[in-house]
């Protein structure tokens, strides 16, 4: 799959509006200002917690595990895209800092397929759920953190031991699912669900409140996950967090 980063120029030089879709940090978090925002997906890829990480969620002596995409011909992976404007001359540079230099990761463009419209879609919201071409931020094997696969339990372990300069590794993960399961309820994702249930086990079984760890006053661990109203302001009631080795 061509994976060419010059396409991320021609965006720049086009100087038109265009979409950046994220799939972990980036749904709760981006950072970014930007026009709308759609949730929706890509086809050809999974989701899988198989970047290292360094900066943000662990350090150089234990590095943390994101969010990456391996290519997986009957993937689908949900997530939310971004419509910047035209005009916007600081998200790219801020992306390039928060994630090729300091994640490891390369961009690539892909078609975006907006979730479709739950309440039947009249002529005027055809362009909402029409397919888009989108940038996304990749990290590939070749990358030096890349970490791979791993036993889901090891990773789980992984995640809930490490934490870097933007918080626990285990907060990306919480948040990301929690994002998929109140924003998009009805998206399958069994590695995402089945690593935040091993980490909640794990943090059970060593008495580690997540929500303190989280930095969240220590509640009533949450005993099973409901499903809940879509919240179409999900990244708006997260506790607003400048990520501060971007420090942009
Ligand atoms: N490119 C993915 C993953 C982005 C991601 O998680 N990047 C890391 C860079 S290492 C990050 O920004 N982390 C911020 C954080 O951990 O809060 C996305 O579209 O969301």
């Amino acid at each position: 799959m061509d994976m060419s980063e010059d396409r991320n120029n021609a965006m720049e030089a086009r100087k038109e509006p265009f979409w950046v879709f994220g799939y972990g940090s980036l749904c709760w978090n981006p950072g970014f200002q930007y026009q709308q925002s759609i949730t929706g997906y890509v086809k050809g890829f999974s989701r899988r917690f198989w970047q290292g990480n360094t900066t943000h969620r662990g350090t150089e002596s234990k590095p943390g595990r994101v969010a990456t995409l391996i290519e997986d011909k009957e993937g689908i992976t949900w997530g939310k895209a971004f419509l910047i404007s035209a005009d916007d001359n600081a998200a790219l540079p801020y992306l390039s800092t928060r994630e090729c230099k300091l994640g490891g990761y390369r961009t690539h463009t892909v078609n975006f397929h907006p979730r479709p419209n739950l309440f039947g879609s009249s002529s005027s919201s055809l362009s909402i759920t029409e397919k888009k071409n989108a940038l996304l931020y990749i990290a590939v094997p070749e990358n030096k953190h890349w970490l791979g696969a791993a036993p889901l339990p090891d990773i789980a372990k992984q995640i809930l031991e490490c934490h870097g300069q933007s918080g626990p590794n285990a907060e990306y993960l919480l948040r990301l699912a929690d994002f998929m399961r109140e924003e998009i309820p009805e998206a399958l994702d069994e590695h995402l669900f089945s690593l935040e249930r091993l980490v909640r086990k794990f943090a059970s079984d060593m008495k580690i409140c997540l929500r303190t760890l989280m930095g969240e006053e220590p509640q009533e661990e949450k005993q099973e996950v409901k499903a809940v109203v879509p919240s179409y302001q999900f990244a708006s009631r997260i506790p607003e967090k400048k990520l501060r080795c971007v420090n942009m």
